[in-house]
């Protein structure tokens, strides 16, 4: 078996993985790791959870540990969270080597962001759309420091890739130097199209890229051993009631689990309902200022909150090995999505479950899924209607109603509501509940 010195770590990282109880490579790090120090770019896909941070962070570090200059290498992510918990794990690592780390994410303070950059920090981590706004708004001085930049890594590459963040990223490129006078890391554990395309891409002066990709089927994602899949088949307007009888069952009462659901305000009843029946939640959505997010994460990291109710901003990255169970309130429309969210289980070679919500308008989405992941799901057998009737039906009722009319007192959605009308050039009616949001929390208005 190739230990991390046989793949070129260098010693002092190798001691910094074992402090963290981690002793030899994974498969996706033994393939990357001697790739990238030999100079070659690199697109690796492998399962969630399999470790794809290290297999881009070991190389990287190796390197800038021979000559540590800044900036050396930038991270590009999706989500403020990612970027946070790259940042942490690039942080414990390079602590004895004192390392530098620029966070430059949507939310938080851009001149604090502004002073990070000049200061030349050794590595920056960022979401597209805030680095593109410091390159569009900031001096030279700020961004000068990424025109020599030797890795860029697009870490959740499809989710990059994707339209939503072709201009921010195409204003970050802007910057960069050309690919022949850099490496570029691009990992993923749902390669598709547009990844795959990149391989094929030629690279005027540099080595051509090296593709790393477990199963050979290219249209097909692997979902982790160890991870159980189910689904559970109920009526839609009962969700809720499902929903705590699953939580409440006496082997999953002191599970950790993750709910996903697709639209920010199920998040927020659901929350709420499930608050008024006494477990402790929290949620993650992309609605919560920055501050709550972020703290709603610790609550949970922590075990504080056993629950986190989160729609797709928590689906890609997160590394909590706590987590033991997924639940599919909501099945996503992409197929990819349902990869990356079931994968916040059964992380590392941990076993978990996931069990999804299928109601009578998502059987398609379910079979698209299957066919994605090559897997059928088992049926959930531990609910049955009669359990859910006799032991949650008229609480979460009255728990719903309850948290459907505080959202209303609070004006939950109005802000949201009020963007979209301007957007569209028509002036927003001002009725009691938009009044009354203007003593609710402010929503900071931030770029990813
Ligand atoms: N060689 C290793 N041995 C043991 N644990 C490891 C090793 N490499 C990484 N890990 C741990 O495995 C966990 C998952 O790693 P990581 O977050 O990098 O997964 P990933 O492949 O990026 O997943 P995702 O696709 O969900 O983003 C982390 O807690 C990490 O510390």
């Amino acid at each position: 078996m190739s230990s991390f010195k046989e793949i070129g770590v260098s010693k002092w990282l190798i001691e910094a993985l074992n402090a963290m109880k981690i002793y030899d490579p994974t498969d996706i790090q033994k393939a990357c790791i001697p790739a990238i120090l030999s100079g070659h770019d690199c697109i690796g896909g492998a399962k969630t959870g399999s470790g794809k941070t290290i297999a881009f962070a070991a190389p990287m570090l190796t390197k800038w540990s021979e000559d540590p200059m800044g900036i050396f290498g930038l991270v590009l992510t999706p989500t403020r969270e990612l970027a946070l918990q790259i940042a942490e794990q690039f942080a414990a690592l390079g602590a004895s080597m004192n390392i530098r780390i620029a966070v430059v994410v949507g939310g938080e303070d851009m001149m604090k962001q502004a002073i990070q950059l000049q200061n030349r920090p050794h590595f920056v981590i960022a979401t597209p759309g805030r680095l593109a706004d410091h390159i569009m708004h900031s001096g030279e001085e700020t961004i000068s420091g990424l025109r020599r930049v030797k890795y860029l890594v697009l870490d959740e590459a499809d989710r990059l890739l994707s339209n939503s963040f072709g201009k921010d990223l195409g204003r970050c490129f802007d910057v960069l130097p050309s690919s022949d006078q850099r490496q570029t890391l691009l990992f993923t554990a749902t390669v598709t199209d547009s990844v795959r395309a990149l391989k094929d891409k030629p690279v005027p002066e540099g080595k051509p890229p090296v593709f790393i990709h477990e199963i050979d089927s290219v249209d097909k994602i692997a979902i982790p051993a160890k991870l159980d899949i189910s689904y559970l088949f109920l009526p839609s307007y009962v969700k809720e009631a499902y929903l705590f009888s699953l939580l409440t069952l006496e082997e999953n009462k002191d599970k950790t689990a993750i709910v996903f659901v697709n639209r920010t305000h199920t998040a927020e009843v659901l929350r709420r309902t499930l608050m008024n029946l006494e477990i402790r939640v929290t949620s993650l959505h992309s609605e919560m200022p920055q501050s709550e997010r972020t703290n709603a994460l610790h609550r949970f990291k922590a075990g504080a909150a056993r629950v986190l109710i989160a729609t797709d901003v928590a689906s890609r990255g997160l590394d909590i090995p706590t987590v033991q169970m997924v639940l599919n309130y909501d099945i996503p429309a992409d197929a990819d999505d349902f990869v990356h969210r079931v994968g916040r289980t059964a992380r590392a070679g941990r076993s978990g479950e996931a069990v999804s919500f299928v109601t009578e308008k998502d059987v398609e989405r379910i079979l698209s899924i299957e066919e994605r992941i090559n897997k059928k799901m088992d049926k959930y057998e531990q609910i049955t209607d009669n359990l859910v009737i006799k032991s949650s039906l008229k609480e979460t009722s009255i728990a719903k109603r309850e948290a459907l009319m505080a959202m209303e007192k609070d004006g939950f959605g109005e802000k949201k509501r009020i963007n979209k009308m301007k957007r569209e050039g028509e002036k927003p009616a001002v009725n009691k509940v938009t009044k009354k949001t203007k003593k609710v929390k402010k929503v900071k208005k931030s770029s990813d």
